[in-house]
């Protein structure tokens, strides 16, 4: 058994593990990083960028179908499912490419290969060769995809996991989809939009993450305009019949059956813990495994133990994972001088068509705060320039305090969420009051002239400012 001494081990080379071992080594040279799979970490290779690729080409050809509505006619579009996996496999190698280059360009001696679990607070059992003890320990292990119990064994290898897709040669016929959240929704409309015959199962009729009830209802108009779509089909009966998959779903009482070659389980993911030994650490774990944890420190517990990216399952996203394991490991490397690390604002994106956004707090963290706050929102049926690009679909509402006239938080399905995302989430970290959002500029004709009108809106509605004016003609036709 090889031996090795550490300052800090580091349990997981993704996306938060790396940050946390460029950032505990601004204290100690005695940092080690121990990855049990494949480097590369799960954003470039299943995750975010593959997914948006598969996105890009969907859109592509949207684009092309609905081309005529501008009196441009293309024909239908004909999609090479080998092409567009060729290109979605070839650029994701290439954002992967960056990561290996980063990370295999870090000192061997610094890394180990194997799968690490805790043998006490202090040791690592990492493959079977290898034992270290740590002073400190960063777990940065990520999550991986949830499958109800029965499904494995029921669809055998029609049953695929959003980690599959990426790797397909070509695209197939039909695909169920189960599971409406962020990553259902996403490949499901994407797939869609490639000609696959699909259906998006969901339980509870909640669609993606958006929190506000006038927005969830918005949404599932919305996408049931264009997915086949059954939001609410409870527990879904599923079983294999040869090479294909039977699903079954309860829809108003009655059980409709329909064939497919496979199913996506978008049923969530779980943060990868459950074989990492942490029961011989004596930290106190939540009802789904996670260890108690501090989101300013990183620190799990009070000891020398830290937390980060979807292990630590409080924002299972790119930048928060990367924001995780700063903390995590600057926290590892000076401990137990700990320092408190104040968080960005909220921002979430759902790349769906359209595309749905939450930034600052949302409605649903309003309402369990008890905040006391009001409403503004705008439809954009009506909005000038998403109607020029016939992009006029969608609801955003903005939330502000009442006492303050603080601006709190916003959600939105509709255009260029990503974007108003964006410009609000930095309002809501700079501390914005709605009054200072008005008073910047909007250009005309844009996007942002909708928001301009949910402000005014949110203004009125903290009786601090004056009723929006109809068609106001200073802020241009249609704004
Ligand atoms: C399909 C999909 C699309 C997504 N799209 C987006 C998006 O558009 N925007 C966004 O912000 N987020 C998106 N996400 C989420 C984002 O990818 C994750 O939040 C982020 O990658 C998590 O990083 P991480 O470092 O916590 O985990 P990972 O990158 O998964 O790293 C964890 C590492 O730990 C290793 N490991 C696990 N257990 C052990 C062990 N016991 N010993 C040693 N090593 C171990 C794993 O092999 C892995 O390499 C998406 C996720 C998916 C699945
Ligand atoms: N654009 C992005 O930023 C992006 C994209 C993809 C993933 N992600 C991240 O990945 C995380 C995981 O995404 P996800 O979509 O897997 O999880 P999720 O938690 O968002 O959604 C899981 C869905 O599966 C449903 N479900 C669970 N069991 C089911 C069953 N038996 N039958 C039918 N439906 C069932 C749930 O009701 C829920 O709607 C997200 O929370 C997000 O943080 C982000």
């Amino acid at each position: 058994m090889d031996l090795l001494d550490t300052d800090v081990a580091i349990i997981g080379a993704g996306t938060a593990g790396m940050s946390a071992w460029r950032a505990a080594r601004a204290h100690t040279e005695r940092v080690v990083l121990i990855e049990g799979g494949v480097y590369g970490t799960t954003c470039a290779r299943v995750g975010c960028m593959p997914s948006k690729l598969l996105i890009a080409a969907a859109e592509a050809a949207h684009a092309v179908r609905g081309a005529a509505r501008f009196g441009v006619h293309a024909g239908p579009p004909e999609i090479d499912g080998e092409a567009v996996m060729r290109r979605v496999r070839a650029e994701r190698d290439r954002f992967v490419g960056f990561v290996l280059e980063t990370v295999e360009g870090w000192p061997e001696s610094l890394r180990l290969r194997g799968e690490a679990r805790f043998i006490d607070a202090h040791h690592l059992q990492v493959g079977e060769h290898t034992r270290v003890r740590a002073a400190r320990v960063v777990v940065a292990t990520g999550s991986s995809p949830y499958v109800p119990p029965g499904w494995r064994e029921t669809l055998g290898e029609r049953l695929l996991l959003s980690d599959q897709v990426f790797d397909w040669q070509t695209l197939p016929a039909s695909v169920a989809v189960a599971g409406t959240g962020v990553i259902g929704l996403e490949l499901a409309q994407a797939l869609h939009r490639l000609g696959v015959r699909v259906r998006l199962y969901g339980r509870g009729g909640r669609i993606g993450p958006l929190s506000d009830p006038a927005l969830q209802a918005r949404a599932r108009e919305i996408l049931a305009e264009e997915l086949p779509l059954c939001a609410d089909a409870g527990d879904l009966q599923l079983r294999r019949e040869g090479g294909e998959v039977v699903v079954g779903a309860r829809e108003g009482g009655q059980l409709h059956e329909e064939r497919f070659d496979y199913l996506l389980a978008a049923t969530g993911r779980r943060p990868n813990l459950a074989s990492l030994g942490l029961e011989h650490t004596g930290l106190e774990l939540d009802e789904r495994g996670v260890p108690l944890h501090d989101r300013y420190t990183g620190q799990a517990g009070d000891g020398h133990v830290f937390i980060a990216g979807d292990a630590a399952a409080d924002h299972p996203l790119l930048h928060e994972a990367a924001d995780d394991g700063r903390i995590a490991g600057d926290n590892a490397g000076r401990y137990p001088d700990l320092r408190a690390h104040p968080r960005r604002a909220g921002l979430t994106v759902v790349f769906s068509d359209p595309q749905m956004m939450i930034a600052g707090r949302s409605h649903a963290e309003l309402c369990a705060a008890g905040v006391d706050f009001a409403c503004g929102e705008v439809s954009f049926e009506d909005q000038g320039r998403s109607r020029v690009m016939l992009k006029n679909r969608g609801l955003l509402r903005v939330y502000g305090e009442r006492s303050t006239g603080n601006f709190l938080g916003a959600e939105m399905i509709g255009p260029a969420a990503e974007h108003l995302g964006h410009l609000l989430a930095w309002s809501a970290q700079r501390g914005d009051t709605v009054r200072q959002m008005l008073d910047c500029p909007f250009y005309h004709p844009v996007i942002e002239e909708g928001l301009r009108s949910a402000l005014r809106e949110l203004n009125r509605a903290l009786h601090m400012g004056p009723p929006p004016v109809r068609r106001c003609m200073d802020c241009g036709p249609g704004a």
